[in-house]
């Protein structure tokens, strides 16, 4: 697989954050989820990428070339939908189309138009009248009406309905079924990418904690349940994380089989992408 994307070192330094020079790659044909809490630099992320806010540090190289290069050109390849939307709001879905198209010397009306037959949007309504899910498949329509190669989305999901948020999945299966297209996005509703995402990237505190494939992730790490009375100092560091009630313990834990010569008679599961995700940055105090 080769790299579409290419974050090596990236910094940005607010007053009580810091992206701490981070480095990741986006594979191409990929849905890669980019996952962590509120607050844990995201949005700084994306913005930095897509050159919405001034990195202090490091390089960005789509397909091989160094994005603030021949920009208007690369960033035609990259569709973009953000959580704020960044419409105006008294203007019709038509006319803030007017205004964005322009932008891309690859617009293709007639996909706008499909798009929005699709998804039931008309061209006189205004923005500011739209609910939430329309405005995200507004954005969606703007995003693939040029025909990007890669797909980022910032948080598309917030605030939508779980009817809503399992159409932008079909969405986003379509989109990768054309040949050579990539999407990034993220999340902090990690259900969302158990169905979609190929790659996680796990970042907590402007630090990027893993990246690794989904299925490999899911296949390596185990939900363990069982009785305290099996906790020990040679147990416990068996663990990422664990929560201890009366009766007994839930953990996380990447050693499987040294856990199972250890300690008898407890329940192996397979967790969810939110429960790896809490073992990494909620410490012992997560909830199940
Ligand atoms: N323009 C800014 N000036 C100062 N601090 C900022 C600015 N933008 C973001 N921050 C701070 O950077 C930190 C990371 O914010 P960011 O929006 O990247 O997180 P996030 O992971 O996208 O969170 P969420 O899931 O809540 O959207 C936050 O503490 C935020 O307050």
């Amino acid at each position: 697989m080769n790299p579409i994307l290419e974050v090596k070192g990236l910094a940005k330094e607010y007053p009580s954050f810091s992206l701490n020079h981070i480095d990741f790659s986006l594979q191409e044909g990929c849905i890669t989820g980019f996952i962590g809490a509120n607050g844990s630099g995201k949005t700084t992320t994306i913005k930095a990428i897509l050159g919405l806010t001034l990195k202090d540090a490091g390089s960005i190289t789509f397909l091989g070339r160094e994005l603030t290069e021949k920009e208007r050109e690369l960033k035609n390849r990259i569709g973009i939908v953000l959580d704020e939307g960044y419409f105006y709001d008294e203007m019709t879905i038509g006319e803030m189309k007017s205004v964005i198209a322009p932008a891309y010397s690859n617009w293709d009306e007639s996909a706008f138009r499909s798009y929005l037959d699709h998804f039931s949007l008309q061209r006189n309504q205004k923005i500011s009248t739209l609910s939430k899910g329309m405005r995200m498949k507004y954005a969606i329509s703007l995003a693939l009406s040029h025909h990007p190669d890669l797909l980022i989305m910032d948080e598309p999901t917030s605030g939508l309905d779980p009817l809503i948020r399992s159409e932008l999945a079909d969405i986003l299966l379509d989109f990768m079924g054309k040949k050579g297209k990539s999407v990034f996005f993220s999340t902090h509703i990690t259900s969302d990418l158990e169905k979609v995402a190929d790659v996680l990237i796990l970042i907590d505190k402007g630090n990027i904690v893993f990246q690794e494939e989904k299925d490999v992730l899911l296949d390596t790490h185990s939900l363990i349940k069982g009785d305290r009375k099996l906790l020990n100092e040679h147990t416990r560091p068996l663990f990422l994380s664990l929560r201890e009630t009366n009766y007994g313990f839930t953990g996380i834990t990447r050693e499987k089989a040294a856990i199972r010569e250890q300690m008898k008679d407890v329940l192996v599961e397979r967790p969810s992408i939110e429960q790896i995700m809490l073992a990494y940055i909620g410490g012992s105090h997560y909830a199940f």
